[in-house]
């Protein structure tokens, strides 16, 4: 049976064949840029890029600090495409609908996906500013039963019970903290795990501790779905948290979050965030070799 929000290989192709009709660039990296996180793509040379409303099939974003455009260019001479804004399920899309791209991507010949995203931190050593290299994931949502993959598998683009261990790829993440080091901001660098959580509101003191106690450092609301798919479709992932604040957990704290907060700070790290995906690029192929 077809459901009304099922997608079919053919809407991936015809996405993927219009891209290719627009652009010369042929990319091998795609990267996800999290909540006002859109720079990322400012370093990309000889861009073109196209609004979401213009791409057939695409869903549109609707979270300031998401503009909503899709820029293709050259890092350091590797080809990428830079999704400047991303899809949330609190936004209303269904799971599918928010990992299209991904899939779009691995149809262009993409082979690594970069996500990044703004979250929340549980671990009491964590600072505002801090950056977290994603060594794990919790999806929530997908627990529940809310995944992406549910439905009809589509064995063109993966096995139907995919494996989920080890999906944040080592070398990448070594090659990371080797950078941070040279670039001599390892004090603002942690590793930790990333729990997703459905959204749209910030936690509750008790869900923080929850999700605390279960070793949760970092908790957002997106990346999850689009490692799962990246990860059944054979694409090696990296992913960094940029972290925005620290999630309430006392009864006692006044303080609370809120979404101005959360991109006020993207915009303090965001030369910092450029110079390291970058320069993770550049060093991620040798002699056009993923290493
Ligand atoms: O797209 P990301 O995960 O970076 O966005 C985070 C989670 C919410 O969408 C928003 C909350 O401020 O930022
Ligand atoms: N919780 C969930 N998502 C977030 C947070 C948070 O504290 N900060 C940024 N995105």
């Amino acid at each position: 049976m077809h459901r009304k929000d099922q997608i079919c290989h053919d809407d991936y192709q015809k996405t993927a064949s219009w891209l290719l009709s627009q652009t010369q660039h042929r990319p091998k990296v795609a990267i996800i840029c999290g909540s006002g996180l859109g720079m990322l793509a400012d370093a990309l040379k000889c861009q073109d890029s196209v609004p979401y409303s213009d791409i057939p099939g695409f869903p549109q974003s609707t979270v300031q600090g998401h503009a909503g455009r899709l820029v293709f260019g050259e890092l350091k001479g590797k080809t990428c495409v830079c999704m400047q804004g991303r899809f949330h399920m609190y936004e209303g899309h269904s799971l599918c609908k928010t990992t299209f791209p991904v899939r779009v991507f691995k149809l262009l010949g993409v082979e690594t996906l970069i996500v990044t995203n703004a979250a929340g931190s549980l671990a009491d050593s964590y600072q505002v500013g801090d950056i977290m290299i994603i060594k794990d994931h919790i999806n929530f949502p997908g627990l529940a039963g809310l995944n992406p993959l549910s439905g009809p598998n589509d064995d063109k683009f993966g096995p139907r019970f995919p494996p989920m261990s080890g999906v944040y790829d080592k070398n990448l993440r070594k090659i990371a903290f080797d950078l941070c080091k040279s670039m001599d901001v390892s004090q603002f660098v942690q590793e930790g795990v990333y729990c997703m959580v459905g959204g749209p509101n910030f936690e509750t003191i008790a869900e923080a501790r929850l999700l605390h106690r279960l070793g949760v450092d970092a908790v957002g609301m997106s990346t999850a779905p689009e490692v799962v798919v990246a990860t059944q479709c054979g694409m090696r992932v990296f992913g960094l948290s940029l972290i925005t604040n620290k999630v309430v957990k006392s009864y006692d704290d006044t303080e609370s979050v809120n979404h101005e907060a959360v991109l006020e700070v993207s915009k303090l790290r965001s030369q910092m965030l450029q110079t390291l995906v970058t320069e993770l690029v550049s060093r991620m192929y040798i002699n056009n070799n993923a290493v």
